[in-house]
Protein backbone atom coordinates (compact mmCIF):
# COMPACT_ATOMS: atom_id res chain seq x y z
CA UNK A 1 0.00 0.00 0.00
CA UNK A 2 1.05 3.46 -0.82
CA UNK A 3 -0.25 6.12 0.96
CA UNK A 4 -0.45 10.22 -0.19
CA UNK A 5 1.17 11.62 2.95
CA UNK A 6 1.07 15.17 1.55
CA UNK A 7 0.89 17.36 -1.21
CA UNK A 8 3.15 20.47 -2.17
CA UNK A 9 1.93 23.30 -4.58
CA UNK A 10 4.84 25.29 -6.30
CA UNK A 11 4.03 29.01 -8.25
CA UNK A 12 6.47 28.01 -11.10
CA UNK A 13 7.28 31.16 -13.73
CA UNK A 14 9.70 31.35 -16.45
CA UNK A 15 10.08 35.00 -17.90
CA UNK A 16 9.46 34.17 -21.49
CA UNK A 17 7.80 36.91 -22.41
CA UNK A 18 11.18 38.83 -22.54
CA UNK A 19 12.05 37.02 -25.53
CA UNK A 20 8.31 36.94 -26.79
CA UNK A 21 8.78 33.10 -27.37
CA UNK A 22 5.43 31.66 -27.39
CA UNK A 23 3.57 35.21 -28.48
CA UNK A 24 0.06 35.47 -30.55
CA UNK A 25 -2.39 37.59 -31.84
CA UNK A 26 -3.99 36.97 -28.41
CA UNK A 27 -1.74 36.51 -26.09
CA UNK A 28 1.40 39.34 -26.92
CA UNK A 29 3.68 38.29 -23.87
CA UNK A 30 3.11 35.23 -22.04
CA UNK A 31 5.61 33.83 -19.26
CA UNK A 32 5.14 30.25 -19.42
CA UNK A 33 4.05 29.29 -16.13
CA UNK A 34 2.93 25.75 -14.00
CA UNK A 35 0.94 25.36 -11.11
CA UNK A 36 3.10 22.25 -9.93
CA UNK A 37 1.70 19.80 -7.35
CA UNK A 38 3.71 17.23 -5.78
CA UNK A 39 2.24 14.17 -4.40
CA UNK A 40 4.13 13.12 -1.30
CA UNK A 41 3.96 9.44 -0.59
CA UNK A 42 5.42 6.60 2.23
CA UNK A 43 6.91 4.12 -0.03
CA UNK A 44 10.27 3.00 0.81
CA UNK A 45 11.80 4.19 -2.49
CA UNK A 46 10.27 7.56 -1.60
CA UNK A 47 8.65 7.76 -4.92
CA UNK A 48 6.39 11.14 -5.72
CA UNK A 49 3.87 12.29 -8.08
CA UNK A 50 4.06 15.10 -10.45
CA UNK A 51 1.82 17.13 -11.98
CA UNK A 52 1.44 20.75 -13.56
CA UNK A 53 -0.90 22.58 -15.02
CA UNK A 54 -0.35 25.33 -17.98
CA UNK A 55 -0.74 29.40 -17.59
CA UNK A 56 0.86 32.23 -18.70
CA UNK A 57 1.58 33.64 -16.20
CA UNK A 58 -0.52 36.16 -14.00
CA UNK A 59 -3.18 33.68 -12.29
CA UNK A 60 -0.79 30.87 -12.05
CA UNK A 61 -1.23 32.09 -8.46
CA UNK A 62 -4.89 30.94 -8.61
CA UNK A 63 -4.70 27.97 -10.09
CA UNK A 64 -1.81 27.15 -6.74
CA UNK A 65 -4.91 27.69 -4.65
CA UNK A 66 -7.54 25.58 -6.14
CA UNK A 67 -4.43 22.94 -6.50
CA UNK A 68 -4.67 23.41 -2.74
CA UNK A 69 -8.13 23.62 -2.05
CA UNK A 70 -8.28 19.70 -3.18
CA UNK A 71 -5.65 18.49 -1.39
CA UNK A 72 -8.37 16.82 1.15
CA UNK A 73 -9.42 14.60 -1.81
CA UNK A 74 -6.10 12.65 -2.31
CA UNK A 75 -4.14 13.02 1.36
CA UNK A 76 -4.23 10.43 3.71
CA UNK A 77 -5.78 7.95 1.11
CA UNK A 78 -4.14 5.08 -0.68
CA UNK A 79 -2.95 4.94 -4.08
CA UNK A 80 -4.79 1.52 -4.44
CA UNK A 81 -7.86 3.02 -3.02
CA UNK A 82 -7.61 5.03 -6.88
CA UNK A 83 -5.97 2.46 -9.13
CA UNK A 84 -8.81 -0.21 -8.12
CA UNK A 85 -11.25 2.49 -10.19
CA UNK A 86 -9.47 5.14 -11.92
CA UNK A 87 -12.71 6.31 -13.65
CA UNK A 88 -14.37 6.49 -10.13
CA UNK A 89 -11.15 8.11 -9.01
CA UNK A 90 -12.09 10.55 -11.59
CA UNK A 91 -15.78 11.38 -10.77
CA UNK A 92 -14.31 11.48 -7.06
CA UNK A 93 -12.26 14.57 -8.12
CA UNK A 94 -14.46 16.36 -10.11
CA UNK A 95 -17.87 15.17 -7.81
CA UNK A 96 -16.43 17.31 -4.63
CA UNK A 97 -20.14 19.32 -4.86
CA UNK A 98 -18.39 22.52 -2.92
CA UNK A 99 -15.69 22.80 -5.58
CA UNK A 100 -17.71 21.73 -8.60
CA UNK A 101 -19.33 24.66 -8.10
CA UNK A 102 -16.52 27.00 -9.19
CA UNK A 103 -16.48 24.81 -12.50
CA UNK A 104 -18.43 22.41 -13.21
CA UNK A 105 -15.89 20.79 -15.06
CA UNK A 106 -14.18 24.48 -16.45
CA UNK A 107 -12.24 27.13 -15.87
CA UNK A 108 -9.41 26.97 -12.84
CA UNK A 109 -11.28 24.07 -10.86
CA UNK A 110 -10.54 22.27 -13.68
CA UNK A 111 -6.87 23.31 -14.60
CA UNK A 112 -6.29 22.07 -11.37
CA UNK A 113 -8.15 18.78 -11.74
CA UNK A 114 -6.07 18.32 -14.84
CA UNK A 115 -2.94 19.01 -12.39
CA UNK A 116 -3.97 16.81 -10.01
CA UNK A 117 -5.27 14.03 -11.80
CA UNK A 118 -2.22 13.76 -14.01
CA UNK A 119 0.26 13.57 -10.90
CA UNK A 120 -1.78 10.70 -9.91
CA UNK A 121 -1.10 8.87 -13.08
CA UNK A 122 2.45 9.93 -12.86
CA UNK A 123 2.87 8.43 -9.28
CA UNK A 124 0.87 5.01 -10.56
CA UNK A 125 3.59 4.50 -13.82
CA UNK A 126 6.47 4.97 -11.27
CA UNK A 127 5.22 2.66 -8.83
CA UNK A 128 4.64 0.24 -12.30
CA UNK A 129 8.09 1.12 -12.73
CA UNK A 130 6.33 2.24 -16.86
CA UNK A 131 6.66 5.20 -18.77
CA UNK A 132 2.44 6.27 -18.70
CA UNK A 133 2.35 5.23 -22.34
CA UNK A 134 3.08 1.85 -21.66
CA UNK A 135 1.23 1.46 -18.61
CA UNK A 136 -2.29 2.19 -20.31
CA UNK A 137 -1.09 0.10 -23.90
CA UNK A 138 -0.23 -2.83 -21.20
CA UNK A 139 -3.85 -2.52 -19.99
CA UNK A 140 -6.83 -4.73 -21.09
CA UNK A 141 -9.62 -3.52 -23.45
CA UNK A 142 -11.82 -3.85 -19.83
CA UNK A 143 -9.46 -2.36 -17.90
CA UNK A 144 -9.19 1.60 -20.35
CA UNK A 145 -12.61 1.49 -20.20
CA UNK A 146 -12.88 1.22 -16.06
CA UNK A 147 -10.22 4.46 -16.64
CA UNK A 148 -13.19 6.43 -18.30
CA UNK A 149 -16.62 8.75 -16.80
CA UNK A 150 -19.11 8.06 -19.57
CA UNK A 151 -21.14 11.17 -17.54
CA UNK A 152 -22.66 13.40 -20.29
CA UNK A 153 -20.91 11.59 -23.51
CA UNK A 154 -23.39 8.60 -24.16
CA UNK A 155 -25.26 10.51 -26.34
CA UNK A 156 -22.36 10.26 -28.64
CA UNK A 157 -20.45 6.72 -27.32
CA UNK A 158 -21.21 4.11 -24.97
CA UNK A 159 -19.08 2.43 -22.51
CA UNK A 160 -19.69 -0.50 -24.73
CA UNK A 161 -18.96 1.42 -28.14
CA UNK A 162 -15.52 2.25 -26.24
CA UNK A 163 -14.74 -1.57 -25.29
CA UNK A 164 -15.65 -2.65 -29.03
CA UNK A 165 -12.76 0.00 -30.27
CA UNK A 166 -10.12 -1.31 -27.48
CA UNK A 167 -10.96 -4.66 -28.81
CA UNK A 168 -10.44 -3.94 -32.57
CA UNK A 169 -6.74 -3.03 -31.62
CA UNK A 170 -6.03 -5.20 -28.90
CA UNK A 171 -4.32 -7.77 -30.96
CA UNK A 172 -2.49 -5.50 -33.48
CA UNK A 173 -0.86 -3.53 -30.16
CA UNK A 174 2.58 -4.41 -30.12
CA UNK A 175 3.06 -4.10 -33.97
CA UNK A 176 2.18 0.02 -33.69
CA UNK A 177 4.26 -0.32 -30.50
CA UNK A 178 7.07 -1.49 -32.47
CA UNK A 179 6.86 1.24 -35.22
CA UNK A 180 6.72 3.77 -32.39
CA UNK A 181 9.98 2.63 -31.33
CA UNK A 182 11.52 2.69 -34.69
CA UNK A 183 10.10 5.70 -36.01
CA UNK A 184 8.57 7.51 -33.23
CA UNK A 185 5.22 9.49 -33.64
CA UNK A 186 5.35 12.68 -35.96
CA UNK A 187 5.90 16.37 -35.06
CA UNK A 188 5.05 19.79 -36.10
CA UNK A 189 6.88 22.63 -35.17
CA UNK A 190 5.33 26.43 -33.96
CA UNK A 191 8.88 27.11 -32.56
CA UNK A 192 9.02 28.86 -36.43
CA UNK A 193 6.15 31.40 -36.10
CA UNK A 194 5.49 33.31 -33.28
CA UNK A 195 3.75 36.46 -33.77
CA UNK A 196 6.33 38.63 -31.78
CA UNK A 197 9.76 37.61 -34.10
CA UNK A 198 11.28 39.06 -37.02
CA UNK A 199 10.76 38.08 -40.63
CA UNK A 200 14.50 37.46 -40.69
CA UNK A 201 13.99 35.18 -37.33
CA UNK A 202 11.13 33.41 -39.15
CA UNK A 203 13.05 32.57 -42.10
CA UNK A 204 15.99 31.34 -40.41
CA UNK A 205 14.24 29.42 -38.06
CA UNK A 206 12.28 27.63 -40.76
CA UNK A 207 15.65 26.56 -42.80
CA UNK A 208 16.16 25.19 -39.14
CA UNK A 209 13.17 23.12 -38.89
CA UNK A 210 13.91 22.35 -42.29
CA UNK A 211 17.04 20.80 -41.66
CA UNK A 212 15.74 18.92 -38.37
CA UNK A 213 13.40 16.75 -40.63
CA UNK A 214 9.94 18.85 -39.84
CA UNK A 215 7.40 18.19 -42.39
CA UNK A 216 4.75 20.59 -40.93
CA UNK A 217 5.52 24.13 -39.38
CA UNK A 218 2.23 26.71 -37.73
CA UNK A 219 2.66 30.53 -38.06
CA UNK A 220 0.39 32.87 -36.01
CA UNK A 221 -1.91 35.24 -37.44
CA UNK A 222 -4.61 37.21 -36.40
CA UNK A 223 -2.83 40.73 -35.23
CA UNK A 224 -3.43 42.26 -38.90
CA UNK A 225 -4.00 40.53 -42.28
CA UNK A 226 -1.49 42.49 -44.41
CA UNK A 227 2.07 41.34 -41.68
CA UNK A 228 -0.48 37.61 -41.84
CA UNK A 229 -0.07 37.32 -45.49
CA UNK A 230 3.79 39.10 -45.57
CA UNK A 231 4.92 36.24 -42.97
CA UNK A 232 2.78 33.52 -44.90
CA UNK A 233 4.99 34.18 -47.88
CA UNK A 234 8.31 34.73 -45.93
CA UNK A 235 7.18 30.96 -44.91
CA UNK A 236 6.29 29.96 -47.97
CA UNK A 237 9.55 30.79 -50.18
CA UNK A 238 11.27 28.87 -47.16
CA UNK A 239 9.48 25.66 -47.10
CA UNK A 240 8.00 25.33 -50.51
CA UNK A 241 4.66 23.67 -51.66
CA UNK A 242 4.97 20.50 -50.41
CA UNK A 243 5.53 21.15 -46.62
CA UNK A 244 2.33 21.85 -45.04
CA UNK A 245 1.28 25.19 -43.04
CA UNK A 246 -0.71 25.58 -40.35
CA UNK A 247 -2.21 28.61 -38.94
CA UNK A 248 -3.33 30.05 -35.66
CA UNK A 249 -5.55 32.95 -34.80
CA UNK A 250 -5.87 32.20 -31.18
CA UNK A 251 -9.44 33.06 -30.43
CA UNK A 252 -8.67 36.76 -32.48
CA UNK A 253 -12.01 36.89 -34.73
CA UNK A 254 -15.33 37.02 -34.68
CA UNK A 255 -17.20 34.44 -36.90
CA UNK A 256 -17.74 36.86 -40.56
CA UNK A 257 -14.45 37.81 -39.97
CA UNK A 258 -12.66 34.93 -39.44
CA UNK A 259 -14.63 33.40 -42.73
CA UNK A 260 -13.23 36.60 -44.61
CA UNK A 261 -9.92 36.87 -43.72
CA UNK A 262 -9.27 32.82 -44.35
CA UNK A 263 -10.76 33.85 -47.69
CA UNK A 264 -7.59 36.18 -48.11
CA UNK A 265 -4.70 33.61 -46.59
CA UNK A 266 -5.87 30.54 -48.20
CA UNK A 267 -3.60 31.59 -51.31
CA UNK A 268 -1.09 30.10 -49.04
CA UNK A 269 -2.64 27.05 -48.76
CA UNK A 270 -2.62 26.48 -44.79
CA UNK A 271 -3.71 23.02 -43.41
CA UNK A 272 -5.97 24.00 -40.69
CA UNK A 273 -6.94 27.50 -39.37
CA UNK A 274 -6.34 26.82 -35.66
CA UNK A 275 -8.54 28.60 -32.53
CA UNK A 276 -10.31 31.23 -35.94
CA UNK A 277 -12.97 32.39 -32.70
CA UNK A 278 -14.11 32.20 -29.32
CA UNK A 279 -13.36 28.47 -27.93
CA UNK A 280 -17.13 28.09 -26.58
CA UNK A 281 -18.42 28.87 -30.06
CA UNK A 282 -19.57 25.41 -31.05
CA UNK A 283 -21.62 27.03 -34.20
CA UNK A 284 -19.54 30.05 -34.76
CA UNK A 285 -17.06 27.15 -35.57
CA UNK A 286 -19.64 25.06 -37.71
CA UNK A 287 -20.16 28.14 -39.53
CA UNK A 288 -16.64 29.12 -40.36
CA UNK A 289 -15.86 24.92 -41.15
CA UNK A 290 -18.25 24.85 -43.90
CA UNK A 291 -17.04 28.12 -45.66
CA UNK A 292 -13.56 27.69 -45.10
CA UNK A 293 -13.23 24.13 -46.43
CA UNK A 294 -11.31 22.38 -47.32
CA UNK A 295 -9.34 24.14 -45.15
CA UNK A 296 -10.13 22.77 -41.79
CA UNK A 297 -10.93 24.17 -38.46
CA UNK A 298 -8.92 23.27 -35.59
CA UNK A 299 -9.60 23.83 -31.89
CA UNK A 300 -9.36 22.81 -28.78
CA UNK A 301 -6.10 24.26 -26.05
CA UNK A 302 -8.83 26.35 -24.54
CA UNK A 303 -12.02 23.75 -24.95
CA UNK A 304 -13.44 23.14 -21.37
CA UNK A 305 -14.10 19.48 -21.23
CA UNK A 306 -15.42 16.35 -22.99
CA UNK A 307 -18.57 17.93 -23.10
CA UNK A 308 -17.53 20.84 -25.39
CA UNK A 309 -15.60 18.31 -27.59
CA UNK A 310 -18.59 16.25 -28.23
CA UNK A 311 -20.70 19.30 -29.38
CA UNK A 312 -17.62 20.25 -31.27
CA UNK A 313 -18.15 16.76 -33.32
CA UNK A 314 -21.68 16.42 -33.55
CA UNK A 315 -22.01 19.64 -35.06
CA UNK A 316 -19.02 19.21 -37.98
CA UNK A 317 -17.92 22.21 -36.37
CA UNK A 318 -13.89 21.01 -36.44
CA UNK A 319 -12.01 18.73 -38.57
CA UNK A 320 -8.94 18.89 -35.93
CA UNK A 321 -9.01 18.00 -32.38
CA UNK A 322 -6.17 19.55 -30.54
CA UNK A 323 -6.18 17.88 -26.73
CA UNK A 324 -4.90 19.26 -24.53
CA UNK A 325 -3.05 17.27 -21.72
CA UNK A 326 -4.12 19.74 -18.41
CA UNK A 327 -6.55 22.07 -20.27
CA UNK A 328 -9.25 19.39 -19.20
CA UNK A 329 -9.13 16.78 -15.81
CA UNK A 330 -5.80 15.12 -17.15
CA UNK A 331 -5.58 11.54 -18.52
CA UNK A 332 -8.85 10.31 -18.08
CA UNK A 333 -10.94 12.85 -19.75
CA UNK A 334 -8.54 12.66 -22.67
CA UNK A 335 -9.28 9.07 -23.12
CA UNK A 336 -13.36 10.21 -23.65
CA UNK A 337 -12.24 12.44 -26.12
CA UNK A 338 -9.66 10.62 -28.16
CA UNK A 339 -12.50 7.61 -28.10
CA UNK A 340 -15.28 10.43 -29.70
CA UNK A 341 -12.56 11.40 -31.76
CA UNK A 342 -12.27 7.94 -33.15
CA UNK A 343 -15.58 6.78 -33.52
CA UNK A 344 -16.48 10.85 -35.12
CA UNK A 345 -13.29 9.61 -37.59
CA UNK A 346 -11.42 13.05 -36.57
CA UNK A 347 -7.48 13.29 -36.10
CA UNK A 348 -6.57 14.31 -33.25
CA UNK A 349 -3.34 16.64 -32.74
CA UNK A 350 -2.55 17.83 -29.81
CA UNK A 351 -1.86 21.01 -28.41
CA UNK A 352 1.71 20.87 -26.53
CA UNK A 353 4.07 23.59 -26.16
CA UNK A 354 4.16 25.93 -23.38
CA UNK A 355 6.23 24.12 -20.48
CA UNK A 356 5.72 20.49 -20.26
CA UNK A 357 3.03 19.61 -22.39
CA UNK A 358 4.98 18.18 -25.20
CA UNK A 359 6.62 16.21 -22.30
CA UNK A 360 2.62 15.22 -21.18
CA UNK A 361 0.68 14.93 -24.41
CA UNK A 362 3.29 12.44 -26.38
CA UNK A 363 2.40 9.75 -24.07
CA UNK A 364 -1.54 10.21 -24.99
CA UNK A 365 -0.93 10.52 -29.05
CA UNK A 366 1.10 7.08 -28.28
CA UNK A 367 -2.35 5.74 -26.75
CA UNK A 368 -4.65 7.06 -29.70
CA UNK A 369 -2.03 5.27 -32.02
CA UNK A 370 -1.84 2.02 -30.21
CA UNK A 371 -5.07 1.37 -28.62
CA UNK A 372 -7.69 3.89 -29.91
CA UNK A 373 -7.92 5.10 -33.36
CA UNK A 374 -4.62 2.89 -34.63
CA UNK A 375 -4.34 5.71 -37.23
CA UNK A 376 -1.08 7.95 -37.82
CA UNK A 377 -2.44 9.85 -41.15
CA UNK A 378 -3.03 13.82 -40.84
CA UNK A 379 -1.41 13.17 -37.37
CA UNK A 380 1.23 15.59 -35.98
CA UNK A 381 1.77 16.32 -32.40
CA UNK A 382 2.58 19.69 -31.91
CA UNK A 383 6.13 20.55 -31.35
CA UNK A 384 7.98 23.95 -29.52
CA UNK A 385 11.52 23.65 -28.91
CA UNK A 386 11.45 25.51 -24.96
CA UNK A 387 12.06 24.67 -21.54
CA UNK A 388 12.53 21.11 -22.18
CA UNK A 389 15.90 21.66 -19.93
CA UNK A 390 13.96 21.73 -16.79
CA UNK A 391 12.62 18.38 -17.18
CA UNK A 392 14.11 14.90 -15.64
CA UNK A 393 13.18 13.03 -18.34
CA UNK A 394 12.28 15.72 -21.65
CA UNK A 395 11.21 14.46 -25.10
CA UNK A 396 13.52 12.95 -27.55
CA UNK A 397 12.71 14.74 -31.23
CA UNK A 398 14.40 12.38 -33.85
CA UNK A 399 13.95 13.30 -37.42
CA UNK A 400 11.20 15.67 -36.53
CA UNK A 401 8.85 12.80 -34.46
CA UNK A 402 8.59 12.12 -30.95
CA UNK A 403 10.53 9.10 -29.38
CA UNK A 404 8.48 6.87 -26.90
CA UNK A 405 9.79 7.94 -23.34
CA UNK A 406 11.85 4.79 -21.73
CA UNK A 407 11.58 6.05 -17.86
CA UNK A 408 8.77 5.36 -15.68
CA UNK A 409 6.19 8.09 -15.05
CA UNK A 410 4.74 10.99 -17.31
CA UNK A 411 7.68 12.46 -17.98
CA UNK A 412 6.54 15.75 -16.10
CA UNK A 413 8.70 16.25 -13.49
CA UNK A 414 11.05 19.11 -13.14
CA UNK A 415 14.46 19.61 -11.55
CA UNK A 416 14.41 20.27 -8.22
CA UNK A 417 17.20 23.64 -8.85
CA UNK A 418 14.14 24.58 -11.18
CA UNK A 419 11.54 24.05 -8.58
CA UNK A 420 13.84 26.53 -6.52
CA UNK A 421 14.93 29.01 -9.04
CA UNK A 422 12.14 29.92 -10.92
CA UNK A 423 9.41 29.93 -7.87
CA UNK A 424 7.40 33.27 -8.30
CA UNK A 425 7.77 35.44 -6.36
CA UNK A 426 11.21 34.17 -4.42
CA UNK A 427 13.02 32.47 -6.87
CA UNK A 428 16.79 33.92 -8.03
CA UNK A 429 15.18 34.22 -11.72
CA UNK A 430 12.24 36.77 -10.01
CA UNK A 431 14.60 38.02 -7.17
CA UNK A 432 17.22 39.18 -10.28
CA UNK A 433 14.58 40.53 -12.54
C1 LIG B 1 0.32 31.64 -25.54
C2 LIG B 1 0.70 30.33 -26.15
O1 LIG B 1 2.05 30.32 -26.49
C3 LIG B 1 -0.14 29.97 -27.37
O2 LIG B 1 0.20 30.84 -28.39
C4 LIG B 1 0.09 28.55 -27.80
O3 LIG B 1 -0.33 27.67 -26.82
C5 LIG B 1 -0.55 28.25 -29.13
O4 LIG B 1 -1.88 28.55 -29.21
C6 LIG B 1 -0.22 26.93 -29.74
O5 LIG B 1 -1.04 26.44 -30.48
O6 LIG B 1 0.86 26.44 -29.48
MG1 LIG C 1 -2.88 27.31 -30.64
Amino acid sequence: MVTITDIEVRDIRFPTSATLDGSDAMNPDPDYSAAYIILKTDHPLHYEGHGLTFTIGRGNEVCVAALKAMSHLVVGKTLESFTANMGEFWKMVTGDSQLRWLGPEKGVVHLATGALVNAVWDLYAKTEGKPLWKLLADMTPEELVSCIDFTYITDAITPEEALEIFKKLESTKQDRINRLLKDGYPAYTTSAGWLGYSDEKVRRLCGEAMSEGFKHVKMKVGANLEDDMRRAEIIREEIGEDLKLMMDANQKWDVGEAIDKMEQLKKFNPWWIEEPTSPDDVLGHAAIAKAVAPIKVATGEHCQNRVVFKQLMQANAFGVCQIDSCRVGGVNENLAILLMAAKFKIPVCPHAGGVGLCEYVQHLSMVDYICISGELEDRVIEYVDHLHEHFLDPVTIRNGAYMPPKLPGYSIQMHGTTLEDYEFPKGKIWNNS
